[in-house]
């Protein structure tokens, strides 16, 4: 369920499945289901002609066997063809074929008419090697000024379907309204651009059997992953049951930012929140006098969860907290300013991969890029890898945030979130995720499930401020905890009852 496959273990399935099938078997497959969504996406509306784009590859093939498909159920279909340099596959070559004795109209170039019904992209899938140029560029952009659904077979044309990446220094991309993917999901549907371009994802086996996709080393994150570790409270518990949170940070200028974390530990569950402030803080908090205010210099974090960064700085003080919690043995968080001082510290770094409790990282982008040395352009061009990479260096939980979270697992597991939205996309709700992490890992909850957890539960929170009308536009990080104390009730008593610690 949720697994997500490279273009290779894709391309190695096809390889193993094809040879014992007959001849141009899978796409035909391919062309049966695609055809299908889309009658089903044409709905009851009769007539305008639905646009098919066919590219010079197998892409293309699967796209004239859908225009035979439609034509034969009595669709309006126009297609263009682009013809490949060589000779096509024997399979594309008997598609293109068949298009042609179907009722489907052929032209050379993309119609100035419209208004289409539907377009279906099959211009390029997951054999596109080089950036998208001429004629088939022209296309992508013309398609993408159309104002009617687009569905995209396997791949929106352009992108990269192992990293969400626009192929190109300055590609372009289909923006598809809906992806019918082939044989297993694909990561670069995901994240990075692939939110924003593949649209919906449908995923078609073509029959393939299970056995034939490898074990995947990366699934989408749903809570079958992390179910477990949700428990009913007992009746017989007391604030002690539930952990104390300690969040580290508040330079001077940057109070709210542990508050906002601390806050959503508090929302989320946790029996006790401090923020150690390493400027004087505030004495109390009027909005939330349920937290308790220290000097960070002189707290003792002994039995505590800390949640280090948010608003913390760059100071002499931050640095010396930073390397007391490293030390220590409470499982660890590490966000916004802890990650930079790290970044610029091998001291630091040494002290992070030496540690025996749980430590979960989570950069955003930029972040990620000074941990690794690189641009965030580079973290952004192969966001798992990235996570991977740093989850691996550091013996860590990564959480590499933006939109398709990665949260990377230090044995190279890792999950791509798909709850959220760009309402996140505001000062501080980075600060209330990793309140949530730690939080959750107060209250007993392993790491890797804390991780997994918070990152959906933060974007199903926000989908849920929005389909109230609270964003995207204007969601503040302020209305996250409350949002999020709801789905954590909603998810405990929706599940079998397990009272007591979590489990895993
Ligand atoms: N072979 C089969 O039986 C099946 C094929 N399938 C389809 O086949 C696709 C993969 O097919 P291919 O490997 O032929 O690859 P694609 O059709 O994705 O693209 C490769 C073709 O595009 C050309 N090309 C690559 N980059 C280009 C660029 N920037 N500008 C212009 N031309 C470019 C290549 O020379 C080649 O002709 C999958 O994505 C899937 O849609 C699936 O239906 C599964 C079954
Ligand atoms: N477009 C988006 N779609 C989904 N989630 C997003 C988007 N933009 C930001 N987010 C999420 O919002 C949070 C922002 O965190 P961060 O960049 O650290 O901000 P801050 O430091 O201001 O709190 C992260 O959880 C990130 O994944
Ligand atoms: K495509």
């Amino acid at each position: 369920m949720g697994a997500l496959f490279s273009v290779a273990e894709i391309r190695q399935a096809e390889q193993a499945a094809a040879a014992q099938l007959a001849p141009g078997t899978l796409m035909q497959r391919a062309g049966q289901v695609a055809a299908r969504i889309a009658i089903d996406l044409l709905g009851e509306t009769p007539a305008p002609p639905v646009l098919v784009l066919a590219g010079p590859g197998n892409n293309g093939g699967d796209a004239l066997e859908v225009a035979a498909n439609l034509a034969q159920a009595g669709v309006d279909v126009t297609v263009v063809h682009l013809a490949c340099v060589g000779d096509p596959s024997a399979e594309t070559a008997h598609a293109l074929a068949k298009a042609r004795a179907s009722t489907a109209e052929f032209t050379d170039a993309l119609p100035a008419g419209g208004p289409w019904a539907l377009v279906v992209d099959g211009l390029f899938g997951i054999g596109l090697a080089r950036p998208v140029q001429g004629e088939a560029r022209a296309m992508i952009e013309a398609v993408n000024a159309l104002d009617c659904p687009v569905l995209a077979l396997d791949v929106p044309s352009g992108l990269d379907a192992d990293s969400g990446a626009v192929i190109g220094p300055d590609g372009v991309a289909v923006r598809a309204t809906h992806t019918v993917t082939f044989i297993g999901n694909k990561p670069g549907l995901h994240t990075f651009g692939g939110r924003d371009y593949a649209g919906e994802v449908l995923v078609a086996r073509l029959g393939i059997a299970e056995d034939m996709l490898p074990g995947a080393s990366v699934h989408l994150n749903e809570p079958h992953l992390f179910d477990l570790a949700f428990v009913a409270r007992l009746h017989d518990s007391h604030k002690g049951s539930f952990g104390d949170v300690a969040v580290v940070g508040g330079a001077r200028g940057m109070a709210g930012a542990p508050i906002l974390a601390a806050k959503a530990a508090l929302f989320s569950g946790a029996g006790r929140v401090y923020v150690a402030s390493i400027d004087h803080g505030p004495a109390y908090d009027n909005a939330q006098p349920e937290l308790m205010f220290r000097d960070a210099a002189n707290h003792n974090f002994d039995g505590s969860t800390i949640v280090a960064g948010p608003g913390m700085g760059d100071s002499a003080t931050a640095i010396r907290v930073l390397a007391r919690a490293l030390d220590g043995d409470s499982p660890l968080v590490l966000d916004a300013d802890a990650l930079n001082l790290i970044a610029a510290s091998p001291d630091l770094q040494s002290r992070l991969s030496a540690r025996h409790a749980s430590s979960i990282l989570t950069p955003h982008p930029l972040e990620a890029a000074r941990l690794l040395g690189v641009t965030a352009g580079v973290i952004q061009g192969d966001r798992l890898e990235a996570a991977r990479e740093i989850a691996a260096r550091f013996d860590a939980y990564v959480v590499l945030k933006g939109s398709g979270t990665i949260i990377a697992m230090p044995d190279g597991e890792a999950a791509i979130n798909p709850t959220g939205n760009p309402g996140l996309a505001s000062a501080g709700t980075g600060d209330v995720l990793a309140g949530l992490c730690g939080s959750l890992m107060a209250q007993g909850w392993p790491a890797r499930d804390a991780a997994l957890a918070a990152v959906w539960m933060h974007g199903e929170a926000a989908d849920r401020l929005v389909a109230q009308g609270a964003g995207p536009i204007g969601l503040t990080a302020g209305e996250l905890p409350e949002a999020i104390r709801a789905v954590l009730n909603r998810m405990v008593a929706e599940r079998p009852k397990r009272a007591g610690q979590p489990q895993s």
